[in-house]
């Protein structure tokens, strides 16, 4: 929904918000009812790209919430501050603030634990507004009289103050939220966003600073809740000291749920249903307090139908309808048997492009990698041991070594995924031994993974941008409000690799209808998109059927082109007929090195695969 043409979600909002005075009443909401709906949508707006786009549930949204709304409210009530918007606005930044020193200490933690700090520093703020606080917030009488804002306009005075002329305001609000949170999730910041959802590590390892985007996205749901939390108090009249309960967090999460999560717009609308079965289930029906047990089934309802709420609902509808698949809602079957029933796509012969490469920063020639003495224990385990082992500029190096013997624990230290227990990895001169995964990416060092580390639910285009956005802005940038559109050197990054990988068909695919052996060549496309000087593909060809690993083989020689490369493979044909040098590794040591050729006829080695049998590579 959120990929149609550029300002037409926007018109549609802006028509909708026109509208919305002639028609709802006629539905049966009260002016005071839509108000209400308008702030609950513009607090959610900020949830939602936390937690829609960014993977990130807070159950602590009423801490800034109620932030915002008592500090703009102190202002107008009792610091004698005259003007309405701008006190709503420093409540914002307030709130953000907030949102920034909260987000330090809640992002040390990932999952559940992040849930549960956050609800942890939800009571905190609420326990703190009535008890030490309470002379500035009015305690458990919360803070009367808010004024309703006004607007000079020099020859006019415009009043909102109650029903539909406040309405004006809240609905210019929101339309200015909307608008702001569209820009967001469609800026290089937003791509982030989703990919950190989808997979935090791959985004780390590609290049970026995930905990920076994490905090951004925190500080971002922080803003929206103040602003939201001073609208209450402006629309009440009154700031109430049940904004910062944590009942207001889980009333805003459900609501998300019912509407749509990483719709932006489903708060709005799950705040619609909300207030509209409150307000019918106790009036007209007169249930009193029971119709929360009303509101309690519908939900289950929806969660269990309509597992998206109600705008996945109809996006899924409308997908049904035309015949695509959204790719927001993966298949249920299991990944491997959708890749062996996948039809595969039409095959395209490799083709050399040219890639940029990141600008090397010694000289030509020379080793580009070094590693010296490098060990890794696990507990009593020695899984590599004191290894030496050397990368020449432009060379195309292939280290193989039975099950077990190493291999990729020796890739995961040489990109800094895993510390070593001792010696030293020196890349283009650099000691990069202890640095972080994330800041070795950025030097031109990354590389492809045995086990595919994709973005499932985001399409093929939009992985390989995640990974070029990292090579091109590096670790962290805030430009929130980047049209992507505009950004040529990107387009044409995105365009060279999935030319390179055979995806140019299959661009808007999401990844989960991929088949196996594309998933695999994506998987090297992320690795690509990253521009890196030194590649290393931990076992490309795991997993493909004889005529993938021809194609793939086929295409890792296109891709080696000017480009330095390490490659992990157990099917030593098709690495011997890639690579010109060979490392094998045994029992976390190395055994032996040399050229293809010597490596076939070398006896240790065919006594390390098949106990000596002579013949094993011919
Ligand atoms: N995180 C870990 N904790 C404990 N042991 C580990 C860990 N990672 C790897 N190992 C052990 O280290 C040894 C080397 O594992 P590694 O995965 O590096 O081998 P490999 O050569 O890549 O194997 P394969 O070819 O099967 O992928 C194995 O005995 C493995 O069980």
């Amino acid at each position: 929904m959120l990929k149609a043409r550029p300002f037409l979600i926007e018109a549609i909002t802006a028509v909708g918000l026109l509208l919305a005075p002639f028609i709802l009443p006629h539905l049966g909401f009260a002016p005071n009812t839509v108000n209400r709906i308008l702030v609950w949508g513009l607090f959610g707006i900020g949830f939602d790209i936390l937690f829609g786009f960014t993977g990130l549930l807070s159950f602590g949204q009423s801490a800034f919430y109620g932030t915002g709304g008592f500090f703009a409210a102190y202002l107008l009530t009792r610091a004698g501050f005259p003007y309405v918007i701008p006190a709503l606005l420093l409540g914002m930044v307030v709130a953000a603030v907030v949102g920034y020193l909260v987000g330090l200490i809640a992002l040390r933690r990932t999952g559940i634990y992040f849930a549960m700090i956050t609800v942890a520093i939800a009571e905190v703020f609420y326990f703190v507004e009535f008890n030490p606080l309470a002379d500035w917030t009015g305690g458990e009488n919360g803070l009367p009289g808010v004024p309703t804002p006004t607007l000079n306009l020099g020859f006019t005075t415009l009043n909102f103050d109650t029903g539909w002329s406040l309405y004006q305001f809240l609905a210019v609000c929101y339309f200015i939220g909307i608008v702001l949170a569209l820009r967001i999730v469609r800026s290089p910041v937003g791509a982030i966003f989703r990919a950190i959802r989808e997979n935090p590590l791959r985004a780390t390892a590609i290049g970026h600073n995930i905990h920076g985007y994490k905090l951004a996205a925190f500080v971002i749901a922080a803003a929206y809740a103040g602003f939201a939390g001073g609208c209450l108090g402006v629309m009440q009249a009154f700031m109430p000291p049940d904004a910062f309960m944590f009942e207001t967090s889980g009333q805003l999460i459900m609501q998300s749920a019912i509407g749509g999560i990483g719709t932006l717009f489903g708060p709005l609308l799950g705040a619609a249903v909300w207030l509209f079965l409150q307000d019918f289930l106790q009036a007209a029906l007169g249930l009193g307090a029971a119709w929360k047990l009303v509101l309690g089934l519908v939900f289950v309802l929806l969660v269990c139908f309509l597992r998206r709420g109600i705008i996945g609902g109809i996006e899924d509808l409308y997908h049904y309808l035309t015949g695509k698949r959204t790719a927001s809602e993966p298949e249920e079957s299991s990944p491997q048997l959708v890749d062996e029933v996948k039809v595969h796509t039409p095959r395209v012969p490799a083709r050399v492009v040219q890639m940029p490469h990141r600008q090397p920063e010694g000289g030509k020639g020379g080793p580009i990698l070094q590693a010296s003495g490098l060990t890794r224990r696990f507990g009593g385990l020695v899984a590599n041991n004191n290894i030496d082992f050397t990368v020449e500029q432009g060379a195309l190096h292939g280290i193989i070594g039975p099950n077990g013997a190493g291999k990729s624990t020796f890739f995961k230290m040489l990109t800094c995924e895993l510390p070593p227990s001792s010696g030293k990895i020196v890349f283009e001169g650099r000691d990069i031994t202890g640095m972080t995964v994330t800041n070795v990416c950025q030097l031109g060092l990354t590389k492809s993974y045995q086990v595919n580390q994709l973005f499932n639910r985001l399409t093929v285009r939009e992985n390989v941008t995640v990974a070029a956005l990292a090579a091109l802005r590096g670790r962290f940038k805030l430009d929130l409000f980047r049209n992507m559109r505009k950004m040529p050197e990107l387009n044409a990054l995105v365009e060279q690799t999935l030319e390179l990988v055979n995806l140019t068909g299959r661009v808007d695919t999401p990844v989960s209808d991929l088949a196996y052996g594309e998933k695999r060549r994506l998987e090297i496309g992320l690795a690509l998109a990253s521009s890196p000087r030194l590649l290393l593909l931990d076992e490309p060809l795991a997993g493909m059927s004889p005529r993938e690993r021809v194609e793939t083989v086929a295409l890792l020689k296109s891709i080696s082109a000017g480009r330095t490369m390490v490659v992990i493979d157990h099917d030593m044909d098709s690495l011997f007929e890639l690579v010109s040098k060979v490392t094998v590794l045994q029992e976390g040591q190395v055994l032996v090195e040399g050229t293809p050729d010597e490596i076939k006829s070398n006896e240790k080695v065919q006594e390390a695969y098949l106990g000596g049998m002579r013949g094993v590579f011919e």
